[in-house]
């Protein structure tokens, strides 16, 4: 597998007012070149600290990072021009146009002007070149902010929490505009702590928790591989039903009417039933999703929900 970003063993600390925090604990992570890659985990997980040392704009106490093969941040000014990162909200000009803003940046970085157009067009901002920043939208602002990353065609994009504060116009606008980017074979690392906002778009995901590797790979590989396959089961008699599926050795929960069963062969189920002369009316597999798969790896070390840490951490980590 080609690799974009590779770190081993990193590790990064931070001390403030005298006490120590381990924001990054011995991370080894391989992002594949093409398509988007989410990097998942609740807040203050590490995320950022990590995008910050592929970045050369944090240090990190150990271990190794790689860009496109080159270590990181002593070779950064090699691959540099082809990396495109939005970190912290960029800065633009609010009284200047998106088309004005994006001719000073390329000015300064030294790109055509004739990418501005195309960096529009690529996300869906040509018709608006000529508007005023300030009356942007969240998401068009974001988009924005990408499109000024386009500008120097880089082939690896790293976008940290790219859809914070947004509503769901902008985040699917933002989930669109990532998606084409990885289908044109660049590859877009994109951190987030909602993981169903990055399912929808990712082929391969780093699932962090507490700064250490929790699951890596392919999307439909993590989902498959956690035990998390379900059926809802529709019965006549769904106490019965609930205890011939217990004697038969399943663990189902009662929901209503139906019946929750963790079964990755769902004939398996049925064939339970029948045989005790209970017949289904109904058979639906159900969906996992990211979000339990991170409950499922993260049950035995006390994370909680993403959801609900960002809710009691209230803000993102300072970075
Ligand atoms: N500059 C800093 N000084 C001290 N501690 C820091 C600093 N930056 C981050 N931390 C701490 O390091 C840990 C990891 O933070 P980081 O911002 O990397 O996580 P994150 O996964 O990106 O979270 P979020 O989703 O909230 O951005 C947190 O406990 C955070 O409080």
């Amino acid at each position: 597998m080609d690799v974009a970003v590779r770190t081993v063993n990193l590790r990064k600390t931070y001390w403030s007012r005298g006490s120590r925090r381990i924001a990054v604990r011995g991370l080894s992570m391989a992002v594949p070149v093409g398509g988007v890659h989410g990097f998942l985990g609740p807040n203050g997980s590490g995320k950022t600290t990590t995008i910050r040392m592929l970045l050369g704009l944090a240090r990190a106490d150990s271990g190794t990072a790689e860009v496109f093969g080159h270590e990181v941040p002593r070779a950064l000014p090699t691959v540099i021009d082809r990396v495109g990162a939005i970190v912290e909200s960029p800065k633009f000009f609010p009284a200047f146009t998106a088309r004005r803003n994006l001719g000073l940046l390329a000015g300064a970085i030294g790109a055509p002007s004739s990418r501005i157009d195309e960096v529009l067009e690529a996300t869906h901002l040509r018709d608006r070149g000529s508007d005023r920043y300030a009356g942007f939208s969240l998401g068009m602002k974001q988009r924005l902010a990408i499109a000024a990353t386009l500008l120097k065609e880089p082939d690896l994009l790293i976008f940290d929490e790219p859809t914070n504060g947004l509503d769901p116009a902008g985040i699917r606008e933002v989930r669109d505009t990532m998606r084409s980017l990885g289908a044109q074979g660049r590859t877009v690392l994109v951190s987030s702590h909602i993981l169903a906002e990055v399912e929808q778009v990712a082929d391969t995901v780093s699932i962090i928790g507490h700064g250490r590797m929790l699951a890596e790979g392919r999307v439909a590989d993590i989902l498959g591989g956690n035990g998390l396959a379900q059926v809802r089961v529709g019965v006549s008699s769904p106490e019965r039903a609930e205890q011939v599926l217990r004697d038969a050795g399943f663990d189902p929960t009662r929901e209503g009417q139906h019946l929750l069963v963790g079964a990755e062969d769902p004939s398996a189920v049925t064939r339970a039933l029948a045989g005790q002369g209970l017949y289904v009316s109904e058979l639906v597999p159900v969906r996992p999703d990211l979000e339990s798969a991170f409950l499922a790896l993260t049950a035995d070390e006390g994370l909680g929900s993403p959801a609900d840490r960002s809710a009691r951490d209230g803000s993102r980590g300072a970075a």
